[in-house]
């Protein structure tokens, strides 16, 4: 690249809007110095200085820097901006906001901060915001924003028009102290501070730039050092500076996330359960078999047995089909109360049962002749159902105490094949009835999860829509700083991330809570065997983590969206529509 002066050059410069603003103008402004721009209202100055800076394409012509065509850093590493109203991110504090600019443009120099803060004696406000700054304050942290970012050009449009007399003539003073080390264009109305502090005065009239300006002298380039910035810390503080207005969304989010995952971790439990009480069901393997019609029947081979059935004692009004025979293994039967009978005439019976037993150590069961001494009380939990649990040999030694209307078969292989019987298995059909159950709730719950899904993504589409048009001139701020559309769409991102991440954390944490509350404080586990229990996926591919990641690129996308309300194009605009 040809070395040769700083140097802002326009080229047959032309703009037109209903009239013309710049009529084929081609001019050479110094390196250094402090000119000012001085014309009609209305006769295009804020125009020329957004043509200038490069955030405004003219119509015809062209603008150099250092006898380049203005390349896409130009403004984030050369020029700083000085606007009337307002140049300041409402989320960052006033040192946040003055080394915003070189963090954006990645330049290096910070250090260079606590020297600036002490010339323009604004250490007193650093930690505040820029709403609690008088006008006077924000324009002090303009000018020094442009000093760290050690800028080539200062463009300021009207920097003393809202200020009172003496706070005019301080900006005025800061900025010409500024010219020394770099071009400042000014456009003022107050031609008397024009005249008092500026090199050159320059007028636009009828699209022509009219006035002197004196030979370019300064041949010191100056040295852009590069340095890298992570712009995470900005997002934060960005979502913290609204979370008021994403706070009913958050917790909407979570409550929504945390019912979802409580949903899932219950049905899961329940499935779970439901496979752990089926494999430990006692009479899984019992076919109960009745003749259609009701009457008495025989039927021979060796796993044939008559049911037992229990009318005595204190419990004479229990229907058949609850009493079950004590199986050889007795491993996994639950012991709620007592030990497992050894003798012939003892027997167990299950929980629900003995609550209406008076005194389950003396029950005997049965009639005068025979009786059963209750010796244990089984836990019950699905598929174990109010049983007394009677021991084989006493089954076999007292057939007068069996029914013939329903025949216990092991296996179905043994099942007799005749349409005149009505086959039936207490544990499968309950499985089904449970199977049954909880794929109503899974279609409960998906229809529960799309809508809700549906309506927070929309409620959360419109708050982040709002956001974003509230935030559009905070980001044409930014890019008159030098951020990129690249860099917004990343910042947009990272903040619905950080969105994202808060509502996916809150949310688990919430499920956690309340399943270790569920599960231990509550008699759900011990009396049910079911607990709220976490799914895992297929392949060690976690549940958690994919929907964790899921959510949070979904609502990084979703914010990200509301970069379509900056627009490269339509910067000039939206920073009009300030003025
Ligand atoms: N986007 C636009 N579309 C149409 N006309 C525009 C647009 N922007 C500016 N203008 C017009 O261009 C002219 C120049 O505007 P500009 O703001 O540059 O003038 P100015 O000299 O800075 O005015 P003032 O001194 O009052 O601030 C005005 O008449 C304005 O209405």
């Amino acid at each position: 690249m040809e070395r040769g002066v700083i140097m802002l050059e326009m080229r047959h410069v032309s703009h037109r809007y209903e009239k013309d603003i710049l009529v084929d103008q081609s001019f050479q402004f110094p390196a250094t110095g402090f000119i000012g721009i001085s014309g009609e209202s209305g006769c295009g100055k804020t125009t020329l200085l957004y043509i200038l800076a490069g955030l405004l394409k003219p119509d015809e012509g062209e603008i150099f820097f250092q006898h380049q065509p203005l390349t896409h850093d130009f403004l984030g590493t050369h020029v700083t901006m000085i606007r009337q109203n307002n140049d300041m991110i409402p989320s960052l504090n006033v040192e946040d906001n003055i080394e915003v600019g070189c963090k954006i443009a990645q330049l290096s120099g910070i250090e260079k901060l606590p020297g600036i803060i002490h010339q323009l004696d604004i250490k007193h406000c650093l930690k505040k915001y820029p709403h609690e700054l008088s006008v006077g304050q924000r324009k002090r942290v303009s000018i020094a924003r442009s000093l760290l970012k050690d800028s080539d050009i200062i463009l300021a449009d009207e920097p003393t028009g809202a200020l009172h007399q003496e706070a005019g003539h301080e900006v005025m003073r800061l900025l010409k102290k500024a010219s020394k080390q770099a071009l400042v264009l000014i456009v003022s109305h107050d031609e008397s501070l024009l005249e008092m502090y500026c090199d050159e005065i320059v007028t636009l009239e009828a699209g022509q730039l009219k006035g002197e300006i004196s030979e370019p002298c300064h041949e010191n380039i100056k040295e852009r050092k590069k340095k890298h910035y992570s712009l995470w810390p900005y997002a934060v503080k960005e979502v913290f500076f609204r979370i008021r207005r994403l706070c009913a969304l958050i917790c909407f989010q979570v409550i929504l996330l945390s019912s979802l995952l409580f949903m899932v971790e219950g049905l899961n439990g329940l499935r779970l359960a439901m496979h752990k009480s089926v494999a430990h069901a006692p009479l899984k393997d019992i076919y109960l078999v009745s003749r259609k019609d009701q009457e008495d029947f025989s039927l021979s081979g060796q796993n044939i047995r008559p049911h037992f059935l229990g009318e005595s004692g204190s419990i004479k009004e229990l229907p058949s089909a609850m009493v079950a025979i004590l199986p050889q293994k007795t491993m996994h039967i639950v012991l709620k109360s007592g030990r497992m009978p050894e003798k012939e005439n003892e027997c167990l019976i299950s929980a629900s049962i003995a609550s209406k037993v008076k005194d389950q150590k003396l029950t005997y069961l049965l009639d005068e002749k025979e009786s059963l001494k209750v010796v244990g009380v089984v836990q019950e939990y699905f598929f174990v159902h109010p049983y007394v649990y009677l021991p084989e040999h006493f089954v076999s030694a007292h057939p007068e105490y069996l029914t013939h209307s329903i025949y216990e078969v092991e296996g179905k292989s043994h099942l007799p094949s005749s349409q005149q019987y009505v086959i039936s298995n207490d544990v499968l059909e309950e499985r089904e009835n449970y199977e049954e159950l909880i794929k109503i709730g899974k279609m409960a719950g998906g229809i529960f999860v799309a809508i809700s899904l549906l309506s927070s993504l929309s409620l959360m589409k419109i708050v982040f829509q709002s956001i974003a048009l509230q935030r559009r001139l905070d980001n044409a701020i930014m890019m008159t700083l030098g951020m990129k559309m690249r860099q917004l769409f990343l910042r947009f991102f990272e903040e619905g991330m950080i969105i994202g991440i808060s509502i996916i954390t809150m949310s688990y944490l919430l499920t956690y809570f309340l399943r270790e509350y569920l599960n231990t404080m509550t008699a759900f586990t011990k009396t049910y065997h079911f607990s709220f229990t976490p799914l895992v996926f297929y392949y060690q591919a976690d549940f958690y983590l994919l929907l964790a990641l899921f959510y949070i690129l979904l609502v990084g996308m979703m914010d990200a969206k509301g970069i379509r309300y900056v627009k490269k194009k339509d910067i000039v605009d939206i920073l009009r529509e300030e003025d």
